[in-house]
């Protein structure tokens, strides 16, 4: 039983549920399990996702079962609330232009110490305690994310160009590094940080490192953890499937604003590539990993091209 009093209501249910409808529940993932087996799992573990202690223990056991049953989850996690902690413990104030963080030299260091080492480190952690075999990678170890410098433009008038300082451009994707720890049967856990050609390090955003990894590992599906139920329309009702021409829509008329602007470019592109199903789910709905590619239920955003 956990200790977070929340939870405790949901396993006194899970308690009273019956033996036969439990194993109706477990039998009804071997289609699932069947389907997805040998298959890439992109993970994106969203900062705002990873803030309640008993939904990280959640997640990371949901992680290592799917491993157990075959297939090849890979994290990238975010972390922008906690950076946004750690710039305010030394006096700053996070800024961000379409859903991406101004990012200074100063606040490059903190980028760095807190996603590469505070949040990977809390994430692999986790995941080799609920019995998975995780290792933490930046984007830079292996040379796995080349960037360059990006200039952001305007979504209202593209005619003007933000300069958001040491945020990174996707330029390539090696692999190598990933794909011979998932062949070792290691869970590789990467941060959302790049290199260029001087060896400068870049701040990126994770959805964007998430969709770009799956489209090049030619992943079967992309799933990104978040802190609402989905998109939403202007009325708050759940959109539960969209693709390019409601997107469109949507980003016109400012229904989609902030880090759902990143999240939602990165899963149509990630769609239009090849990833076969791309989901935007509720990460504070305890084992929503499970429910997503599990189960016959269908939770959050669908995107599809
Ligand atoms: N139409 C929308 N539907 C849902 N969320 C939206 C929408 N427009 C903006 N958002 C915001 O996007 C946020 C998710 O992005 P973000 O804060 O970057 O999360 P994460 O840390 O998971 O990447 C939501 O919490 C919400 O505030
Ligand atoms: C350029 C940029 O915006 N980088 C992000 C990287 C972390 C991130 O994406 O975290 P979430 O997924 O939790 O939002 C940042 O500095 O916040």
């Amino acid at each position: 039983m956990p200790h977070n009093p929340d939870v405790k209501e949901l396993y006194e249910q899970i308690a009273t549920i019956s033996p036969n409808l439990k194993a109706g529940i477990l039998a009804e993932a071997l289609p699932h399990i069947r389907r997805f087996q040998g298959k890439t799992i992109v993970i994106k573990y969203g900062g705002n996702a990873m803030t309640d202690k008993y939904l990280q223990e959640c997640f990371a056991r949901d992680v290592v079962l799917l491993k157990l049953v075959g297939m090849q989850p890979i994290v990238v996690h975010g972390g922008g609330p906690q950076i946004d902690n750690a710039l305010t413990r030394l006096g700053k104030k996070g800024e961000f232009i379409q859903g991406m963080r101004v990012t200074d030299k100063d606040t490059m260091g903190i980028v760095e110490a807190v996603l590469g080492g505070q949040v990977q480190g809390e994430i692999v952690g986790l995941i080799n305690h609920a019995g998975g075999a995780a290792v933490g990678l930046s984007g830079r170890d292996g040379h796995l994310i080349q960037v360059k410098k990006m200039f952001l433009q305007d979504i209202k008038d593209a005619s003007i160009q933000h300069d958001i300082g040491q945020v990174g451009e996707v330029t390539k994707i090696n692999p190598a590094a990933v794909t011979a720890l998932i062949n070792g049967g290691f869970i590789p856990v990467i941060s959302p940080i790049g290199s260029d050609e001087q060896n400068q390090s870049y701040n990126i955003n994770a959805d964007v490192v998430a969709g770009e990894l799956a489209r090049t590992l030619n992943a079967e599906k992309l799933v990104m953890l978040t802190n609402i139920k989905g998109v939403l329309d202007k009325d708050g009702t759940l959109l539960t499937h969209l693709n390019t021409g409601t997107i469109d829509a949507l980003v016109a008329d400012g229904t989609l604003s902030g880090g759902m602007l990143p999240k939602i470019s990165s899963a149509l592109d990630a769609a239009k590539s090849g990833v076969n199903s791309v989901h935007i789910i509720d990460g504070r709905v305890p084992h929503c990993l499970l429910l997503e590619i599990l189960t016959d239920a269908g939770v959050g955003t669908m995107i599809s091209n």
